[in-house]
Parts: C-alpha cells; structure tokens; sequence
C-alpha cells in the first residue's frame, strides 16, 4: 500500500483496576497492531466486550493504554498519544482526529446550527463560511430546517446523532474514529452517512469504525479488523 500511515498501533494492551473488586484487574486489550492508512475504512468487529469502544477511546487518549504506542499522523510526522504532552493531544484532536459516538453532548441554549459550525470557527473560519457549511451538512443529513435555531435537548435520538455527525465531520479530519455513529439513523440517512464518509476517504481521510449494522459495515467497510473478548486476567 502507498498511501501514507495515518495510524499505527503497536503491541497496544489496555486493563482496568476494578476498584471496587479489591483491585482485580480486567484486561481488555492485549498486544494488539494495526496500521491504517489514508483512504481506508478499517471497521472493528466482534462480539459485545470485545473492547471495539475501548480501542476507539484508547486511540483518542481518554483512556490512557497499559502499554504500547499509539502513532498518529500529525502535521507529516508520528505522534505518540501514548506518551504526548496534553497541550499536543488537544492540537492532534483540533486538527487530526475527530471522534464521533452515538451521543451528542448538548450544550444547553446552543442552537444546533451552531454547535455544528463551531469546531470550523476553532479553526479560524468565518462565521458565514462556517454557518453556510454547517447549514449545507444538516440539510444533506435531512435535519428539518426549523430545527437549525433550536438547541437539540429536546430533538429525537437519529436527529441529535445527525446533528452530532455533521458537528463530527465539518472539520476536514485526516483521521475519523466513529463510534456507531449511525446506531438509530434510518436506512435513508445511514445512506447519506455511507455517502460523505466516501467522499471523506477519496479526499484522503482515514476511517477506523464500530458499526454493528451489518449492512452499514459492508458498505463502509474496506477491511474489518476482528477483535475477541480475552479470558479473565
Ligand atoms: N472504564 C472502565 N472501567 C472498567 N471496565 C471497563 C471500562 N470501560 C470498559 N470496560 C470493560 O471493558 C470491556 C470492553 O468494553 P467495550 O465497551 O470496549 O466493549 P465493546 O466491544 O465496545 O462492546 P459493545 O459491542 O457491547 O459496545 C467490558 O467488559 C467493559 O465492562
């Protein structure tokens, strides 16, 4: 393959201390590699436990790993999470990596034009420019547009999961980690979904995602990478 490494996980092992079980530990992730380059979709799959949402929350250092490097891609050199400085993963996280779950954090009082445009604005755009693009987004993913100036608390689940993949994707990332971003979208808006991460990949994005739809994962998926629960420690 030719295309650059954009991701580069190497003999990578999570484990948590169950506190409260006199400190019994839960290995997760055990010396796990990958290498994930610009324009693939790599999909995690296996069963639940498995730690698919672990790995995802690993690689984007909300949890920090037990052991091995985590290499990302960031301005045309390798990053290690594992031990980066935290100013430095949250420039890799502003410009590099964008991790979109199935929740959106509500901001209360925030309409969701807004809380779509805003990591453009972080990044310097205008706020026409990025209100016209934000707009653009939720009118692809089929967000009514009287909804634009109200705030999403009160939305339903596949319009706030909507709002939440625009805000997840209007900054062009070159790495996307997606944690079944699309559990309660409709076979027409996970279409669109399927849509703009296609375009993502053919501008250069690399995708590493959970989607247990299996449809969704045939479409998107350029390899599955297969994750097993471990034994007890
Ligand atoms: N913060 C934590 N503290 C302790 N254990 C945790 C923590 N986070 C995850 N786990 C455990 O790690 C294991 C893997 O969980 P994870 O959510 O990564 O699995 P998954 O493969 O994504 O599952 P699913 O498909 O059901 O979402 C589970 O046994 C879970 O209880």
């Amino acid at each position: 393959m030719t295309a650059p490494l954009m991701l580069e996980l190497r003999d990578l092992s999570k484990s948590f201390e169950l506190h409260h079980q006199h400190g019994a530990r839960l290995d997760v992730l055990r010396g796990l590699d990958l290498r994930l380059h610009a324009g693939e979709c790599v999909v995690l799959s296996g069963p639940s436990g498995a730690g698919k949402s672990t790995l995802l929350r690993v690689i984007y250092a909300n949890y920090h790993p037990t052991r091995g490097t985590v290499n990302v891609r960031h301005d045309g050199r390798l990053v290690d999470l594992a031990t980066a400085a935290p100013h430095e993963v949250l420039d890799v996280r502003r410009r590099t990596l964008a991790y979109v779950s199935q929740f959106l954090r509500v901001i209360p009082r925030v309409p969701a034009l807004d809380i779509v445009a805003e990591p453009l604005l972080q990044m310097g755009a205008d706020e026409q420019e990025a209100r016209q693009r934000a707009g653009d987004l939720l009118r692809r993913l089929n967000v009514p547009e009287r909804l634009w100036s109200l705030p999403p608390g009160t939305f339903s689940g596949g319009e706030q999961q909507r709002v939440n993949i625009a805000r997840g994707l209007i900054v062009p990332r070159p790495i996307l980690l997606l944690d079944e971003p699309t559990a309660s979208l409709d076979a027409g808006n996970r279409d669109v979904v399927a849509q703009l991460l296609a375009e993502a990949r053919a501008a250069g994005s690399a995708v590493l995602g959970i989607f247990h739809d299996e449809d969704m994962r045939d479409r998107v998926a350029t390899r599955l990478f297969p994750m097993h629960a471990l034994e007890a420690a």
